[in-house]
């Protein structure tokens, strides 16, 4: 059976050695080739999951470089219908600390548009307007939360949103780290944790019709805290192999879960979002468009 899950794999995490290694497909997209090969793999159950790693195998594409259009793409394409990623990330608040696992659910986009953040790319003719008041899906964060916290070890602490209150993830250009005020300003605007990968990858997950929900693990402070130094990557590379070896527990425990409740309950709460997304009448739409956006929206662009 095809993959329905995918892994994006975030710094440190680079492969799925706990798990049985299936095949490597080398997959060719309209937006280009994926940071690195779909490794397909297998669960203890035989569940198949689909992984990528997100700056390559050997971490050589810098955040802004890493082809989110062909990653997404590439998973859509061979017929995931979901995806569970992960992503080091700096606190912004004392209570997150290094090791810690968030799942956020708001983005801040401080992003500074050199990244390609949309398959309705220029000339192409097709404008849509994809819903991202809710940047992530609800259904499948709240689904893992409580049996990611099940396998976490104790003094590894979940933090998730409630009703009261958002976990925010802001999205950062880099590659260089924040200054101590943009960090500082950051916590003003209701940020708890940073990172430079969650965009484009989530707007374009959304634009695929792909459930994304994102897996955080802390790794520093940032620069916020008036009398220590702020986040170096010797400081980020210290808690990075344990955070790895977590999260991938957390894949092999918790996806086969996941990977049976696609298959029942009504997680997949994205898919057909995109129906109330397209403006431009179809009757409009170029055959070179329909022959592009057909790679990832078959039933929208036929
Ligand atoms: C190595 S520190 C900065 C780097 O780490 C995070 O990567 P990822 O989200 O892929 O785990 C952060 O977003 C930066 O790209
Ligand atoms: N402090 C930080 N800022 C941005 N991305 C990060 N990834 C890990 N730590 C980070």
């Amino acid at each position: 059976m095809t993959p329905l899950i995918g892994v994006i794999g975030g710094s440190g995490f680079y492969k799925l050695d706990n798990l049985t290694h299936v095949e490597d497909i080398d997959v060719t997209t309209p937006w280009g080739k994926p940071s690195s090969k779909v490794m397909i793999l297998n669960l203890p159950s035989n569940v198949q999951i689909a992984f990528i790693a997100r700056h390559g195998i050997h971490h050589s594409l810098t955040p802004s470089e890493v082809n989110s259009q062909a990653n997404i793409a590439a998973l859509k394409h061979i017929g995931v219908k979901a995806i569970v990623a992960f992503s080091a990330v700096g606190s912004l608040r004392e209570e997150i600390k290094p090791g810690d696992f968030v799942i956020p659910n708001q983005i801040i986009d401080r992003t500074k548009s050199i990244r390609q953040h949309t398959f309705f790319g220029p000339g192409q003719g097709v404008v849509t307007h994809a819903m991202f008041g809710e940047p992530f899906s609800p259904s499948l964060s709240n689904f893992i939360a409580p049996l990611i916290k099940e396998v976490l070890p104790d003094n590894v602490d979940l933090h998730t949103s409630t009703d009261q209150s958002d976990k925010t993830v802001v999205c950062m250009e880099g590659p260089q780290f924040s200054t101590r005020a943009e960090s500082r300003m950051y916590q003003q605007l209701g940020g708890d944790i940073i990172n430079m990968s969650v965009l484009p990858e989530a707007k374009l997950a959304r634009e695929a019709e792909l459930s994304y929900s994102l897996i955080c693990t802390s790794t520093d402070y940032d620069a916020w805290r008036i009398n220590e130094e702020p986040v170096t990557v010797a400081e980020v590379i210290k808690t990075l192999t344990t955070n790895a070896t977590n999260s991938k527990h957390v894949v092999q425990n918790v996806l086969q879960h996941v990977h049976e409740a696609l298959l029942k309950e009504g997680i997949l709460t994205e898919q057909g979002s995109m129906q109330y997304s397209i403006i431009t009448p179809k009757e409009r739409f170029t055959q070179e468009a329909k022959n592009t956006l057909s790679f990832i929206l078959p039933d929208y662009f036929k």
